[in-house]
C-alpha cells in the first residue's frame, strides 16, 4: 500500500489548519509542501514561515518539495522551521552534493528530485546520500496537470539499481496522481504518492486518500 502526502498546494489557504487536520485524521502519512520560487519554476508560494506554522498542528512527516533555485541558500532555513523531510532539484544547483550533505548535517532527511526530461543517471552518484527520491512525473510548476506515463519507466529504474545496490530510500511521485495513474507507478517501485487536486478538488478529499491506498493494495 503506498503512503500518501496530500499537496497543500490545492488546499483551502483560508482554512489551511481545517484542510491539514483532515487529512492528517485521514490517513495522510506526509503532508507535501511546495515551494515555488518565481525563477526554477514560474509561479511564487511560501517560505519557511510556512513550515514553521504547520509545525505544531500536526504529527505528519513535512516533506518540503523546493522548486528553487540554488536550493542550498534556504535549506538550513526549511531545517529550523521543522521539515522532516527536504528535497532538492538536480537541475537547480551545480551542486546538489553540497546542498544534501548540508541537509543531512541538519538531522533533516535528504531528497534528490528529478524533472521528467532528467534521466536517473544524472542522480545516481548521490544515491547512497538520500533518504527519498522524487521522480517528477509533470513538469513542475503548477498543480492539476495531466500525468506523464513515459516518466513509469524510470521508476522502475530506479527500483532495479535500489534493489542491485541493496539501498534504503523511498520513491516518490509527484503530478497528475490519481486512483488511477497511481497503480502503474506503485508496481514500478513508488512508495509514496503526493496528490494535490485529486485530494483538495473534491468534497470529500479523505475517499481520495483512501482511494489511492485501495488502489496500491
Ligand atoms: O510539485 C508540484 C507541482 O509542481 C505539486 O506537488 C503539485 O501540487 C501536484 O499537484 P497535482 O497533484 O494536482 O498534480
Ligand atoms: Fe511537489
Amino acid at each position: 500500500m503506498i503512503k500518501v502526502a496530500p499537496s497543500i498546494l490545492s488546499a483551502d489557504y483560508v482554512n489551511l489548519q481545517r484542510d491539514i487536520e483532515m487529512v492528517d485524521k485521514g490517513g495522510a502519512e506526509l503532508l507535501h509542501i511546495d515551494i515555488m520560487d518565481g525563477a526554477f519554476v514560474p509561479a511564487l508560494s511560501y517560505g519557511p514561515g510556512w513550515v514553521k506554522a504547520i509545525r505544531p498542528i500536526t504529527d505528519m512527516t513535512l516533506d518540503v518539495h523546493m522548486m528553487v533555485e540554488s536550493p542550498e541558500r534556504y535549506v538550513e532555513d526549511f531545517a529550523d522551521a521543522g521539515a522532516d523531510i527536504i528535497g532538492v532539484h538536480t537541475e537547480a544547483t551545480p551542486h546538489i552534493h553540497r546542498a544534501l550533505q548540508m541537509i543531512k548535517n541538519k538531522g533533516v532527511k535528504a531528497e534528490v528530485v528529478i524533472n521528467p526530461g532528467t534521466p536517473v543517471a544524472a542522480i545516481t552518484p548521490v544515491l547512497y546520500m538520500v533518504d527519498q527520491v522524487l521522480v517528477m512525473t509533470v513538469n513542475p510548476g503548477f498543480g492539476g496537470q495531466k500525468f506523464l506515463p513515459e516518466t513509469v519507466k524510470k521508476i522502475a529504474e530506479l527500483n532495479e539499481i535500489k534493489k542491485q545496490q541493496n539501498l534504503d530510500f523511498d520513491i516518490e511521485i509527484d503530478g497528475g496522481v490519481n486512483d488511477s495513474t497511481v497503480v502503474g507507478a506503485y508496481q514500478a517501485g513508488a512508495t509514496v504518492a503526493v496528490a494535490g487536486s485529486y485530494v483538495f478538488d473534491n468534497d470529500d478529499p479523505v475517499s481520495r486518500i483512501q482511494a489511492l491506498k485501495d488502489a496500491t493494495k
